[in-house]
């Protein structure tokens, strides 16, 4: 399957300059799913969390999921992510090159905390997806010192993350998530804990990394502000994608 110039059946796409749109032609999807579905528990105790999803995330989109607590953004995400198997339906990944898990790297996630490693320090934490690749450890250093100075906050490297604000935490967790160059960027309510400046701020660095990186953003989030600063949207109820817009779309409506 190649890119089209136009958005993606389900609408998902986002409005693009032409160049953009050049750049990224004739690329496969990031990640594509049908009929995708996730049920926690079994029997009378089952929770559909998810369910009927079909849609694709193609290079250069940036989405927004809206949609109530329990409407099972967060666990699309981590489906998306290959971060938990589906009970039905399919998920794959034809632009990533097979199950990301396989590939390091290629899918960077950012969730509502920071969730860094308090004893190490700020350019230690950031090196970790690296080490973890089996990198050499002065080129990881190297690597996530570029990470850090991306996101505006390389003279932060030495401290502790006990030393830091909310937002300056989750912009080492953004600068931690990029740090492989990946190709999706996948944020579960990277703001939901910060207030509006510092929301904005990490807002900015994942809009600036999908575009230095040519990557695909998805970001789930309660804030509206936040959700419209991202071209695309998907709204969820009841576990199912209910609908999906560009830009142009929403103020057509
Ligand atoms: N590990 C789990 N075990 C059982 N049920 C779960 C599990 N994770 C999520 N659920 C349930 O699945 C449904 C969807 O949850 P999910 O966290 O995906 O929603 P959400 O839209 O991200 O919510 P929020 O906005 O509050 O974070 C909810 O009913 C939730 O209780």
């Amino acid at each position: 399957m190649r890119r089209r110039h136009l958005p993606a059946q389900t609408g998902a796409g986002s409005e693009r300059e032409p160049d953009e749109a050049e750049a990224w032609a004739e690329q496969p999807p990031l990640v594509e799913c049908r009929d995708l579905a996730c049920t926690f528990g079994t029997g009378e105790a089952a929770v559909v969390a998810v369910h009927g999803v079909s849609l694709q995330v193609w290079p250069g989109d940036q989405i927004g999921v809206m949609g109530p607590s329990g409407s099972g953004k967060s666990t699309l995400l981590h489906l998306l992510g290959g971060l938990r198997p589906a009970t039905a339906g399919t998920v794959g990944w034809p632009g990533l090159g097979g199950h990301p898990l396989g590939v390091p790297g290629r899918i960077g996630f950012i969730f509502q905390g920071p969730s860094l490693v308090p004893s190490l320090d700020v350019v230690e934490n950031v090196t970790l997806p690296l080490l973890m690749a089996d990198a050499d450890p002065a080129e990881a250093i190297r690597r996530a010192r570029a990470a850090l100075d991306a996101v505006g906050i390389g003279t932060l490297a030495a401290r502790v993350p006990d030393e830091l604000s909310g937002g300056q935490a989750q912009r080492v967790a953004v600068a931690r998530a990029l740090v492989c160059q990946p190709r999706l960027l996948l944020a579960d309510e990277p703001t939901g804990q910060l207030d509006h400046a510092a929301a904005d701020v990490v807002m900015t660095s994942l809009l600036d990394a999908r575009a230095r990186l040519g990557a695909a953003l998805v970001v789930s989030t309660h804030d509206p502000l936040i959700a419209d600063r991202l071209s695309g949207r998907w709204v969820m109820r009841d576990g199912a994608v209910t609908g999906t817009s560009s830009p142009a779309e929403r103020v057509a409506r």
